[in-house]
């Protein structure tokens, strides 16, 4: 079932992601081509921003995106166009989804894996770099997959165009997202030097599954301790990385720019020039069923452990985005249905589906999986990346129990986490809407969507709207281990 809108011309399915100010649904032309249409309501676009700022915003976004089309790790643009009531931008789909989605916060991916995603990182940045273009909002929520696991940066939103026609200059707006925004940012600015620093802080992300520091911009806590330290730390978590990844994370992450390894120097550096598992010559992924086995075999929730504080991993504070923040109200944020509802397709109810045959095939279940070789029996039968990793969030569960009552132990576990929430029910569907912050003080937000399956099971989905990937899936595990297993199926016998 599909939907149109005036003068689009694809049809359009699901929803894969929101922004702040856009729904991004599936759709697919007369060819059956698939693309990833992110739409952008005007009028609240206009409401939120002001007409000339949002029309300036969409118009720098959409020239600097098309300038980078043509590599490979860039996710390719299409097309751009309007009606009275929408702004869509046809973009191509990244079938593998969020990358960060795959990876268990606290502990990482193996080196080897992180030195493949790193490697494509660079070569996408140092392409747009070529182009002049720098991206000023690199970060785990724009750093998404194709469908043999590449690596595709995206989201233009916050590019400038730092160099053209042989001259430079300087930027001066303080954008990016505090954890991952270079000390610098708050005067002005090389745009190429914030970009690497960036990537330096995706690397620690991608090796030990947290950034270094809340933010680099004021010198306090962890970032502090990192100036104290001379810029090269011993302590924990530093100790862990190998001789190599320290050498090239502590290149890029110089607090003076002028000091801090250029694009080149870290493609020529002996880390990435050495044999990088998974990669082709041409720098593509060399076996997709293989690098997703091993992305999903870290991800783990143990539901037997006795649940950690949940206080200390987020609570609410001051948000202090760096990031020019708009005013959005709670209503605003919590009516994405009636905001972008027009593009819904009907909630289908009660659909009767073979629970198990179901089950056996989704990857999400791993993360419970008591039983041994689940994912490995996943690849055996597997061609693709995406069937192993998919592109839907892994942060949904499985019950049995009745609705009502995983509302309610929800409610239970979010009041303890001190998490505002407000409900919604449709037919078939129930919505619980979260917000709040994460450890590094910045905003988390999504909705718990709870559908009813049939044979009296439920599917539970964390879907996040806004926020760090990783944060949210500390968010999810902790719930998850809240409500243990009385609630969350481990297992397709179970
Ligand atoms: N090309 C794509 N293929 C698949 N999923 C995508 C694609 N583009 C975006 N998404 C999904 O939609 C989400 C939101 O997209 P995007 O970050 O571009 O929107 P935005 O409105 O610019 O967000 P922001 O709130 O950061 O301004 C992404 O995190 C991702 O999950």
């Amino acid at each position: 079932m599909t939907k149109s809108i005036e003068n689009f011309p694809c049809h359009i399915g699901k929803e894969i992601g929101t922004g702040a100010f856009a729904s991004v649904r599936l759709c697919y032309d007369e060819n059956a081509k698939i693309y990833a249409v992110k739409f952008i309501n005007k009028k609240f676009a206009t409401k939120c921003m002001g007409s000339s700022v949002w029309a300036r915003r969409i118009a720098s976004e959409v020239q600097l995106h098309r300038l980078c089309n043509g590599h490979k790790n860039i996710i390719h643009f299409y097309d751009t166009a309007e009606n009275l009531h929408w702004r869509w931008v046809t973009l191509e789909f990244a079938q593998g989804g969020d990358l960060f989605d795959k990876i268990e916060p606290d502990v990482g991916v193996d080196e080897d894996v992180a030195q493949f995603y790193f490697a494509q990182l660079m070569e996408g940045i140092s392409f747009m770099h070529s182009k002049g273009v720098a991206h000023r909002d690199l970060k785990p929520e724009n750093i998404l997959l194709d469908y043999n696991g590449n690596l595709k940066l995206s989201d233009f939103g916050f590019a400038s165009l730092y160099a053209y026609k042989g001259k430079s200059r300087l930027l001066n707006s303080p954008v990016g997202s505090p954890p991952y925004a270079a000390p610098e940012i708050t005067g002005q600015y090389d745009g190429a030097k914030v970009d690497i620093w960036s990537c330096g802080i995706i690397l620690f992300a991608l090796l030990s599954g947290n950034t270094p520091w809340d933010e680099a911009i004021s010198n306090t806590g962890d970032y502090l301790i990192y100036r104290k330290q001379g810029e090269r730390p011993s302590s924990y978590p530093w100790n862990r990385l190998s001789p190599g990844a320290y050498s090239v994370i502590t290149g890029m992450l110089r607090t003076d720019p002028s000091k801090r390894f250029p694009t080149k120097r870290i493609l020529q550096h002996p880390w990435l020039t050495s044999n990088i598992s998974f990669r082709t010559d041409n720098g593509n992924c060399s076996d997709p069923v293989a690098l997703a086995s091993r992305l999903m075999l870290k991800l783990h929730i143990d539901l037997d452990k006795p649940r950690s504080s949940l206080t200390d991993s987020a609570s609410y504070g001051t948000i202090s985005m760096t990031q020019p923040t708009t005013k959005v109200s709670d209503s605003d944020i919590h009516d994405h249905t009636a905001i972008y509802g027009h593009l819904s397709q009907p909630v289908q109810v009660n659909e009767e589906v073979d629970a198990s045959e179901l089950m056996e095939k989704d990857p999400s279940l791993s993360q419970f999986c008591n039983t041994n070789g689940f994912i490995e029996r996943l690849a055996g039968k597997a061609t693709n990346f995406y069937e192993i990793c998919p592109p839907e969030r892994l942060t949904r569960f499985y019950s049995k129990a009745s609705k009502q009552y995983i509302i309610d132990r929800l409610y239970d576990a979010l009041r303890l986490l001190a998490v505002s929430l407000t409900t919604k029910h449709t037919i078939g569907q129930s919505m619980l809407y979260v917000k709040l912050h994460d450890k590094r003080k910045c905003l988390l937000q999504g909705e718990i969507a709870l559908k009813t399956l049939g044979h009296n099971l439920e599917l539970v989905n964390f879907i996040k709207s806004s926020g760090d990937p990783l944060e949210w899936r500390t968010f999810f595990k902790n719930v998850v281990s809240s409500l243990g297993k009385p609630i969350v199926l481990t297992d397709i016998t179970s």
